[in-house]
């Protein structure tokens, strides 16, 4: 599979060395100052860049009719426009706060806690994630895809970083020298804590997902997510 990597960074070169170690060729990389190869030779373009890059990335490959997968968080607001685009051009669009296996289980471990622990009021819910001091975004992508997990079950009505409100559900973020993505959500009682963690030891696992996600989607048409690339 021919790629292009739009993004050039931590991701980008993780990528590129698990990617080449399965037999697929790089040949188109971006980053922010410079650009070599031939984007247009890509069958599948694959995007970790900067919140405020991702729409023109994910832009660029749509109009070229290559399929893209994304995984750079902290744009979400600007999700709808890159549907509307995708379905104009007929195009192939994946985007993921978070690509590891892992951690599209733990969502669904999240999701299903969520519900089971939604009578037990004396329970009350937050989630707290950790990551390295270079990100640029907070919460990060996969703490708010818990928090809507969370709250398709619960009487809260909206996240918000630092917040004690008592209908609002509660996301910490911390910053810490090279922490590659932590997250844990916590039902605490006054008599008791339940809680349950993902740790990522490497960004391997994000980096092995972005490709299964792109081999997977490569000659298809469409919007999808990881849960339909990993049928959970
Ligand atoms: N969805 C997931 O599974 C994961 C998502 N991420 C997200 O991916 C993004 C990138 O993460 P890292 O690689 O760690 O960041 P990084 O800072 O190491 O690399 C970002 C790269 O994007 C490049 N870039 C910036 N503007 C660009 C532009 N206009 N065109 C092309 N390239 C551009 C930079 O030059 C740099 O090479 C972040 O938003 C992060 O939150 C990170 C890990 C996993
Ligand atoms: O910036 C990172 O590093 C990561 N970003 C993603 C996020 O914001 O959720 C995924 C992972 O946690 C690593």
């Amino acid at each position: 599979m021919k790629i292009a990597l739009l993004g050039y960074g931590k991701m980008g070169k993780t990528i590129e060395k698990l990617a080449l170690e399965k037999g697929h060729s790089i040949v188109f990389k971006s980053t922010l100052e410079s650009s070599e190869g031939n984007f247009e030779a890509a069958e599948v373009a694959i995007e970790f860049s900067s919140p405020e890059a991702a729409v023109e990335n994910i832009s660029k490959a749509l109009q070229a009719g290559i399929p893209i997968v994304s995984g750079t968080t902290g744009w979400l607001d600007k999700y709808s426009e890159m549907v509307n685009l995708c379905e104009k051009r007929n195009g192939s669009f994946i985007y993921a706060s978070n690509f590891s296996v892992g951690v599209n289980l733990f969502f669904s471990i999240n999701e299903y806690a969520a519900k089971l622990m939604a009578p037990w009021k004396e329970y009350d819910v937050s989630v707290e994630e950790i990551h390295h001091l270079e990100k640029k975004d907070a919460p990060s992508g996969t703490a708010i895809t818990i928090a809507e997990g969370i709250l398709k079950h619960s009487d809260k009505k909206d996240w918000k970083l630092n917040t004690s409100e008592e209908n609002t559900l509660n996301i910490t973020a911390k910053r810490e020298e090279d922490i590659k993505g932590t997250h844990i959500v916590s039902y605490n009682s006054e008599v008791d804590t339940i809680s349950f963690t993902h740790q990522a030891y490497s960004r391997e696992g994000f980096a092995k997902g972005a490709i299964l996600a792109a081999e997977w989607l490569k000659d298809k048409k469409g919007i999808f997510t990881m849960k339909d690339v990993l049928s959970i």
